[in-house]
């Protein structure tokens, strides 16, 4: 009989995607941001959610870098963001959309995708200048975009001007250009914000897709309870820049301190 002893389970640590511990964020007399922690596992749709005000943009802008934390870290994969200048950040993996469009209105959907796949560019600002392998680059960097529009639905539209298209479709293409980057967190500003009740319950389908298509990480803030209920598997509610309650949307809906701080009064 083999000596061998059984293999011991080892104990699994998983490391969140996105986990965001103690960050408090200043303004002058304003916090913001007050120890705000939370994780967000691979694959899961994580709602954020608040009254205005709440603190939910100034987190976005603390995982995106726009603002620095006066404490407290982010970290992506394990890895700390706050250590990495903002312009690196798309390159590590984190894409976003923004409550008012960052689209470039005169350029076509096809350029406005491509716009997003830039942080990837591997052809070098030397080798960018001399014009080396920056062709194939750019031909790569075309087929995957116009993958992308394809995927959205908006191939028909690819070499159209961004100006002047309805409010639903641009917001697609924002989602075009967030996604071109390949990243692994998608972090979602007000997606169904303006979006008509059908336009609602259409992106919320394609998100759910997208996450299971490719791999994704979402961190979705949004006002439209119907959306965050219906496609998150976490919440995590806010209010007055601290975490107020965190769990299924089942459980946050009926959740004490969420209904205080929608209604004003106790539930
Ligand atoms: N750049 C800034 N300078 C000063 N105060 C700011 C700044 N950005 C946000 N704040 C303040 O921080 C607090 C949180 O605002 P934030 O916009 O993050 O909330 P929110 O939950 O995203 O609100 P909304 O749902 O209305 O978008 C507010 O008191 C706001 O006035």
């Amino acid at each position: 009989m083999s000596t061998l002893s059984r293999p011991t389970r080892q104990a699994v640590t998983t490391v969140a995607v996105l986990d965001v511990r103690e960050v408090t964020l200043r303004f002058g007399g304003i916090t913001a941001l007050e120890s705000l922690s939370f994780r967000a596992e691979s694959g899961e749709i994580c709602g954020l959610i608040g009254p205005n005000g709440a603190g939910k943009t100034s987190l976005f802008n603390c995982i995106s870098r726009v603002y620095q934390p006066t404490s407290g870290e982010v970290l992506l994969d394990g890895r700390n963001l706050l250590d990495s200048p903002a312009h690196q950040v798309a390159r590590l993996g984190v894409a976003r959309t923004f409550q008012n469009l960052g689209l470039f209105p005169t350029m076509t959907f096809l350029e406005n995708t491509m716009a997003g796949a830039h942080p990837h560019g591997r052809a070098g600002f030397l080798r960018s200048l001399l014009r080396l392998g920056v062709a194939r680059e750019d031909r790569e960097m075309r087929a995957q975009a116009f993958a992308l529009l394809e995927r959205l639905g908006l191939a028909e539209l690819a070499f159209e001007k961004a100006a002047d298209q309805p409010y639903g479709t641009l917001k697609r293409l924002e989602l075009a250009r967030a996604l071109a980057g390949s990243p692994k967190l998608l972090m979602l500003d007000e997606p169904a914000g303006g979006l008509t009740h059908g336009e609602v319950h259409e992106l919320g389908e394609l998100i759910r897709e997208l996450r299971d298509e490719l791999g994704l990480t979402v961190v979705l803030v949004e006002h439209h309870m119907g959306m965050v209920m219906g496609i998150s598997d976490k919440v995590v509610a806010m209010s007055f820049g601290k975490l107020i309650a965190e769990g299924t949307p089942a459980e946050i809906q009926v959740h004490p301190e969420v209904v205080t701080a929608y209604l004003g009064t106790p539930a």
